[in-house]
């Protein structure tokens, strides 16, 4: 529904309706002087009368801007739509001047691994209040300028990482055995039975470079196949099985028959298989990523397979990807995709590791409902940008009850000035965080009545160190 038919201009405010509660939301814009924005709990909820002044705008559930790209799952999508936001879906991702555009206007987005949300983008989201990412990786969200501006960030840490140890899995042998090019001749026509060259994965070595989820995961089912693993991680961690964290990056290569890698995008991990680190590499050996695409610098994998240093590989991820299904994986989409595709025993899937029913629907609902839990109480728990606050019971819908939740620059005497304003009410509850620059405080206080709120609102929006005041109830 566009925003004029709902009455609500730029900014956003709202009123919730979960679990049977009646819960209303306040947002305000990034600019540093907004316009103040507040609701009252409707009509239908025991009658009360809205807030009317010039810059005070009803608002309801229904107001709420959802835009879900890149194909969000429907368990997620009947979730928020269940509150009654307004959810507008699409399948793929935005190019940034489309994403710009289309950010304007809402309240929550919910994206995959594709879409990029940097601080430029991010700029034109004035009433942006927090950014889902069905997926693990947070990688294409600027985080830092993102908790600076008061926008959360929830992500699903692990729904789909046995999607992807499995598809390793199956990956390891399917390189082990060469079946891609076996199954390429046959649908050519070629019956090509060989056995040169081709292994059994037992009693081989897995090298798992980094050991979170998905490659403690994969390690178990590893061993369960009667390989050795070991593993590199820039963390001390606890070895699953038999399994063995082996020293330095180098140690793993020198080693490992079957080298996958599994670390999060980050400056440290940008191309952190290059040419010497393929040169480490057992003669023979079989190079695996299902990470992301620029930890694998590949003008030097296609050398390495060139010269028959490896034995095969297996890209699951690529540094640039199309924003939609098609034929589209092109030499216009990074220089060396033909070289790529004219290797023999190289697997190339289109970013499908945690592409499964089960995890996609189990990443629809842990995100969602992270959302509403912010959009609706402004719970951070689980967030991968803010200090994870919560507190431990709703009393916001009881009379002359409010939630305050301000976010606000870490600096000293901040409490201090919140506590003056908060004072004057009675304060049931609090709690407060930081990470970083960014600090987060949540604040349930009784003894506060409507014709208060504004002032409450206003004297917190007033104090210098604010990046963010909502004010539910
Ligand atoms: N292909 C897919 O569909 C798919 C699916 C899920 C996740 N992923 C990607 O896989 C990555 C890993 O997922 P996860 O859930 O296991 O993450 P995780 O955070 O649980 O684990 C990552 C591990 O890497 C380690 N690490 C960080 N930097 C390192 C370095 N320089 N060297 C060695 N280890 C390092 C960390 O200490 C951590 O133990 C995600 O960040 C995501 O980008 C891809
Ligand atoms: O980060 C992730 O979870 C994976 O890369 C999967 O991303 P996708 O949801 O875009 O398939």
């Amino acid at each position: 529904m566009p925003s004029s038919a709902i009455g609500i201009p730029e900014r956003t405010n709202g009123h919730a309706d979960n679990l049977n509660r009646t819960v209303s939301n306040s947002f305000n814009e990034l600019s540093p002087s907004p316009t103040a924005t507040f609701q009252s709990p409707p009509s239908s909820y025991g009658g009360q009368q809205r807030t009317s002044a010039k810059t005070l705008k009803p608002f309801h559930t229904q107001d709420i801007k959802v835009l879900l790209l890149e194909n969000v799952n429907k368990t997620g999508q009947d979730i928020l739509k269940k509150q009654g936001y307004q959810i507008e879906t699409l399948k793929s991702s935005l190019a940034e001047d489309e994403l710009i555009e289309k950010i304007k206007g809402v309240h929550v987005i919910g994206i995959r691994s594709k879409t990029q949300l940097t601080a430029k983008v991010l700029k034109h989201a004035k009433n942006l209040i927090v950014i889902g990412c069905f997926c693990i990786g947070t990688n294409q969200v600027d985080l830092k300028y993102a908790a600076e501006n008061g926008i959360c960030v929830f992500n699903s840490p692990f729904s789909n990482s046995r999607s992807v140890a499995e598809q390793m899995i199956g990956t390891i042998i399917a390189l082990a055995r060469q079946i891609g090019d076996r199954n390429n001749e046959l649908h050519q026509g070629v019956w090509n039975k060989v056995s040169a060259g081709c292994w059994e994965v037992r009693g081989k070595t897995l090298g798992i470079v980094g050991y979170g989820h998905v490659g403690s995961q994969l390690s178990v089912l590893a061993e369960a196949m009667g390989m050795r693993v070991i593993y590199y991680d820039v963390v001390n961690l606890m070895s699953l099985g038999t399994s063995a964290q082996m020293p330095t990056l180098e140690a793993l290569l020198n080693q490992a028959d079957f080298v996958t890698l599994h670390v999060p995008e980050i400056p440290e991990t940008i191309n952190l298989i290059s040419t010497q680190q393929l040169e480490q590499m057992k003669t023979g050996a079989y190079l695996l990523n299902a990470s992301r695409g620029t930890i694998v610098d590949i003008p030097a994998l296609v050398s390495a397979m060139q010269a028959r240093k490896l034995a095969g590989a297996a890209l699951d991820v690529f540094p640039n990807e199309p924003a939609g299904n098609g034929p589209k994986f092109t030499n216009d989409l990074n220089s060396w995709t033909d070289d790529l595709r004219n290797l023999n025993n190289i697997i190339l899937t289109p970013h499908i590791g945690g592409s499964t029913e089960e995890a996609q629907a189990a990443i629809g609902i842990e995100v969602a409902d992270a959302l509403v839990n912010y959009v609706n109480f402004g719970t951070t728990a689980g967030a991968v940008n803010m200090p994870e606050v919560t507190l431990r019971s709703l009393t916001i819908d009881e009379p002359n009850h409010v939630r305050v939740i301000y976010i606000h620059r870490n600096v000293p005497g901040v409490l201090r000035k919140v506590n003056e304003i908060l004072g004057d009410h009675n304060v049931d509850k609090q709690m407060t965080d930081s990470r970083g620059d960014v600090a987060y405080l949540m604040a349930d206080i009784s003894n506060v009545n409507t014709s208060q709120i504004k002032d409450l609102y206003q004297s917190l929006e007033d104090l210098g160190s604010r990046i963010w005041t909502r004010v539910l109830y």
